[in-house]
């Protein structure tokens, strides 16, 4: 079987004045079907590079990135980025301030028929705890409430694979904690496959099933944060504090 996510021997870089300056090489990881997984290092490593270069907004400069069976990057293929099924939650992937919480998250949903889309989204609000609140702009609602839609528009379209970069850095301690253990508990009953970049370790070690380090553009680790068959199970069910409410 494929890994939801596979990366082998990857190289990124940007096309600058002074000819072409590398960022990320020879990176590996993969990803089974409903993992989570962490990168971690320092800033200006290649950690949004590489989450930009998954979800299709930069070029591979060699070796490749699969998405489940579909090699979606390499130094000579690139499929665009609705062609990749993949969600994000990005820090500078704010929700369109023009509409409303239920708008966002059906966004990308103006395919399905209007009776279709509309349940899609009460069921994805309701998946992030804030059914009622459909109407409301992204002005009228806190930071965390934010997020939560920001989420439930990456969830909407049943993404393949989600990628999160800092999506709690803007938020506070408690309500940070928070939202970090329920997001983490609506992706594994969700069985949702994921990556996050984080500059928190302690989150991210509470966030993932996999944590990787790295520095130089390169990978220095990648290990499980808990043993391997724990990691597993972890992977597919809801943690012991979460109930069935959130459930899709
Ligand atoms: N569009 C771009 N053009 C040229 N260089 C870029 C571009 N975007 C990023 N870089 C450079 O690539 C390197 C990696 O940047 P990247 O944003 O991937 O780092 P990061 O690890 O995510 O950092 P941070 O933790 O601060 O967000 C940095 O040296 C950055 O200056």
């Amino acid at each position: 079987m494929s890994a939801a996510l596979h990366i082998e021997d990857l190289a990124l870089g940007y096309d600058g004045r002074d000819g072409f300056k590398p960022v990320v090489q020879g990176l590996s990881l993969s990803l089974a079907a409903g993992q989570i997984g962490c990168l971690l290092g320092p800033s200006g490593c290649g950690k949004s590079t590489l989450l930009r270069a998954i979800a299709g907004f930069e070029p591979a400069r060699g070796g490749q990135i699969r998405i489940g069976s579909e090699r979606v990057s390499s130094a000579t293929a690139h499929v665009p980025p609705e062609k990749r099924h993949v969600g994000l939650m990005f820090q500078d992937y704010a929700l369109f301030p023009h509409l409303s919480a239920a708008q966002n998250v059906g966004f990308g949903l103006r395919r399905l028929a209007a009776t279709e889309r509309t349940a899609r989204v009460a069921e994805m609000l309701a998946l992030v705890g804030l059914p009622e609140l459909g109407h409301r702009h992204p002005h009228e609602l806190s930071g965390g409430q934010q997020q939560r839609i920001a989420l439930a528009r990456a969830l909407a379209t049943r993404p393949a694979l989600l990628l999160l970069d800092e999506p709690f850095s803007s938020l506070d301690g408690g309500s940070r904690e928070r939202l970090t253990a329920e997001v983490r508990d609506l992706l594994r009953v969700a069985r949702q496959t994921a990556l996050l970049v984080t500059h928190n370790a302690d989150e991210g070690a509470r966030f993932a099933d996999f944590m990787g380090v790295m520095g130089a553009g390169r990978l220095a680790s990648w290990q499980a944060t808990r043993p391997a068959a724990d990691a597993q199970a972890l992977a597919i069910q809801p943690s012991s504090g979460s109930t069935s409410d959130g459930q899709p």
